[in-house]
């Protein structure tokens, strides 16, 4: 079944086409992996299902239904949720709070005692059991990443859009996150990840995007898509061509 469609997405900022014309579908239970050269898109494309940006023209669909111009609460409510690639928490609170406002202003609602054993499920899920009551500023990098993942999770949300979740982690850091990842999926969730560690996109997608300059230039298996020329061009740019 087709969770998520985009058909003709395009963004505009300005003279500048950071999206142009892109269309691809995600199935239920993929893992997506949406890759490309630095500053072809990929993070617009995110903004563009997510709600954080509108689409210049085009459609997404969530299960049938248009979701592009609605606004991005909207959007978690009806079961999008995402981690961003600069990490955005609110520092004043503990992780705990942290990981509690997603679940109340999530797809799946919860308060009180039920957002509070919610919360403690997800820290444990996530690698950060006891870490509860800490402030975010007490926190590491990496620790960072894990309560962003547990706040998008604390909505329970259907398709799940990891932008760049696995930068920055040591080698046995991403062979947990992408143990991590492959549960999510087991569990039954749709995922999209922007990913730059390539990885992480052979073990885990199902299938890939690739974008270049704004626009889709290949899509298939990962083992398809990264010996595609095209692709390989895209990365390594044009200069020995
Ligand atoms: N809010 C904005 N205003 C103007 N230009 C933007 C804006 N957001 C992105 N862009 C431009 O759109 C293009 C695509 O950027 P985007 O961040 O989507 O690429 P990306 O593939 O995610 O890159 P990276 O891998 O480096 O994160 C870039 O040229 C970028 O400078």
């Amino acid at each position: 079944m087709t969770v998520l469609s985009l058909r003709g997405a395009t963004k505009r900022f300005g003279g500048l086409v950071a999206v142009n014309n892109v269309d691809f579908d995600v199935q239920e239970n993929q893992v997506v992996g949406l890759i490309g050269p630095n500053g072809s898109g990929k993070s617009t494309t995110l903004n563009l299902i997510s709600g954080a940006l509108k689409p210049t023209s085009g459609t997404i669909s969530l299960h049938g239904s248009a979701i592009s111009g609605l606004r991005p609460e909207k959007i978690t409510r009806k079961g999008i949720s995402r981690t961003f690639q600069l990490v955005r928490l609110l520092p004043s609170m503990s992780v705990e709070e942290n990981v509690i406002a997603g679940a109340v202003f999530g797809h799946r609602r919860r308060w009180g005692h039920e957002a509070h054993a919610e919360a403690q499920r997800l820290l444990d899920r996530v690698g950060l059991g006891g870490k509860g009551q800490l402030q975010i500023g007490q926190l590491t990098y990496i620790d960072t990443k894990r309560i962003e993942l547990a706040r998008a999770l604390a909505s329970d949300p259907k398709l799940l859009l990891l932008d760049e979740w696995l930068a920055g982690l040591n080698p046995t850091e991403l062979r947990t996150g992408i143990e991590l990842i492959h549960s999510l999926r087991d569990e039954g969730r749709t995922i999209i990840l922007v990913e730059h560690v390539m990885d992480a996109i052979r073990s885990l997608c199902d299938a890939c995007v690739v974008m270049s300059s704004g626009s889709k230039i290949a899509e298939g298996t990962p083992a398809q898509v990264l010996s595609d020329p095209e692709v390989i061009r895209a990365y390594l740019g044009d200069d020995d061509a």
